[in-house]
């Protein structure tokens, strides 16, 4: 009786399967169907503002058609300059060394926007840098080595069809000139989050912080010459109270995924406030007659993006307070609309802070200055710093006379000398005023990072590197 009752309630299980087999089937099929779609669906964006993805997988263990080592060759058109950075990748993505160093990196001045209605020789400025970087790849890699140009706000400034021109000039170039394989769209002007974005992946690769929790991570703002760009990662949660970019605006959160990890990041770059750019918005301030920022003494002309700008100092000399007041016009920090929760200057959002944000590490122009002004040891490959010792230093600056420029600042270049005051009272506005950093706050001013061993540049280019050897 037992027995029977038991294969009983066994068989009327299995009966019930067999006469619901319709509806189960019925049920299961759109499940199966959804399930499907999920999985094969690129990763879906969970906020409005995100614009592009993209993957650096943690290798280790991964299987992959790759070689032992991965070079990639990446070309950094910045509005001051051209450079260029080979890197060689083992399997790991761990940075292998390239001779003596962990990367080949070679620089020279003026950039490509120096060349606006000329294409070709501005494509030509880049040939001594391209065979130098062809040869540090081995021969039988050349072919498999993704070459990439990416350029910065000099091109960014100079619009669309005279930076396009000089692009296809460099594109017939590297076809020319190049066994490296070259991708589509491996010749492009940066958009300023990208630009930011890979700034951002370059310092926390190495400082080995990618895979960690995002408040493990540190924030970047690089000073160039024509544009700035700030990046941290935040909250998913503050990444989802982003505001929507006007049209034609870059989004401000990125959604990356890095060492198995979903990152947010917020990302702005800001065209013309780079230092250079920045020196001619204030002088535009003082619109050809005496600019308070001027150091005593000079009277002279500045040059940027093909116009010319009155440099004369003022005759009672330069003052650091008025020459705030003219920095702070030209940062328009408190007469933009800022429609977000908070702005930092331009009516831009300021990304709300976080943990990714406590760690500042500020690069190029920041570095540059610090240690032409003498408060940072240019051996160094960083420096800890405050945004005070940028005033104290502009406070000198602003108070000697051109005269005294070689003696009071020996490190400073010469035709950097009238600009000091100014220079420094920029990049103290722009950090305390403009994105709103505590005057005592910690910052780590960066040149290079140290990978091991050895120290690697603070430079976009890495990140785009990564991006390049990681994807299929
Ligand atoms: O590889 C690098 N390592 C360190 N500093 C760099 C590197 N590349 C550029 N810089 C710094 O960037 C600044 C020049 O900016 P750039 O010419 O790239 O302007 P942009 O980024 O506005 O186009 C200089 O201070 C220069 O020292
Ligand atoms: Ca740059």
């Amino acid at each position: 009786m037992t027995a029977k009752r038991a294969i009983g309630r066994h068989e009327s299980l299995a009966d019930k399967i067999h006469r619901h087999r319709g509806v189960l089937l019925l049920i299961s099929i759109p499940i199966v169907l959804i399930t499907l779609v999920l999985l094969l669906m690129p990763g879906t964006s969970t906020s409005v503002s995100v614009i592009e993805e993209y993957t650096l997988k943690n290798r280790a263990g991964g299987s992959n058609s790759r070689g032992p080592k991965n070079y990639a060759v990446i070309f950094d058109a910045g509005s001051s300059g051209s450079r260029v950075h080979v890197y060689c990748f083992d399997q790991n993505l761990d940075l292998v060394p390239l001779g003596n160093e962990l990367e080949l990196f070679i620089q020279l001045k003026p950039g490509l926007s120096a060349y606006p209605n000329d294409p070709r020789q501005s494509a030509n400025s880049l040939v001594s840098l391209l065979d130098k970087a062809e040869a540090s790849v081995p021969r039988e890699l050349r072919p498999n080595t993704p070459v990439r140009v990416g350029a910065t706000a000099g091109l960014r400034a100079l619009g669309h069809k005279a930076s396009e021109n000089i692009l296809q000039a460099v594109r017939e170039l590297l076809k020319d000139r190049s066994r490296l394989k070259t991708e589509a769209n491996a010749v492009t002007v940066l958009d300023g989050t990208q630009e930011g974005s890979y700034q951002w992946v370059t310092i926390n690769y190495l400082l080995r912080t990618l895979g960690k929790p995002y408040s493990d991570t540190v924030g970047v703002v690089d000073l160039g010459g024509g544009s700035v760009q700030m990046a941290y990662a935040i909250s998913e949660e503050d990444a989802a109270t982003a505001p929507k970019p006007l049209e034609g605006e870059d989004s401000y959160v990125r959604e990356m995924y890095l060492k198995g990890r979903k990152y947010f990041l917020y990302v702005h770059s800001y065209l013309h406030y780079g230092l250079l750019a920045a020196r001619a918005e204030i002088l535009k301030v003082s619109e050809g007659s005496n600019n308070p920022c001027i150091v005593t003494g000079y009277d002279g002309t500045y040059k940027y993006g093909g116009k010319a700008f009155r440099a004369a100092a003022s005759p009672s000399g330069a003052s650091l307070d008025e020459c705030r007041r003219v920095a702070l016009n030209a940062l328009k920090v408190n007469d933009s609309l800022c429609t977000h929760m908070k702005c930092t200057f331009g009516g831009v959002w300021n990304g709300g802070g976080g943990g990714g944000q406590k760690n500042m590490f500020v690069a190029s122009f920041f570095f540059d200055r610090a240690a032409e002004a003498g408060f940072v040891d240019p051996t160094q490959p960083v420096a800890i710093v405050h945004p005070v010792d940028f005033e104290k230093a502009a406070n000198q600056a602003c108070n000697m006379k051109m005269g005294e420029g070689k003696t009071k600042f020996p490190r400073v270049e010469e035709d950097n000398l009238p600009y000091l005051c100014l220079d420094l009272v920029y990049q103290y506005t722009l950090l305390v005023d403009g994105f709103g950093l505590k005057p005592s706050q910690t910052i780590t001013l960066v040149k290079k990072v140290k990978y091991g061993d050895y120290a690697v540049e603070a430079a976009w280019p890495l990140g785009s590197a990564i991006e390049a050897v990681s994807s299929p």
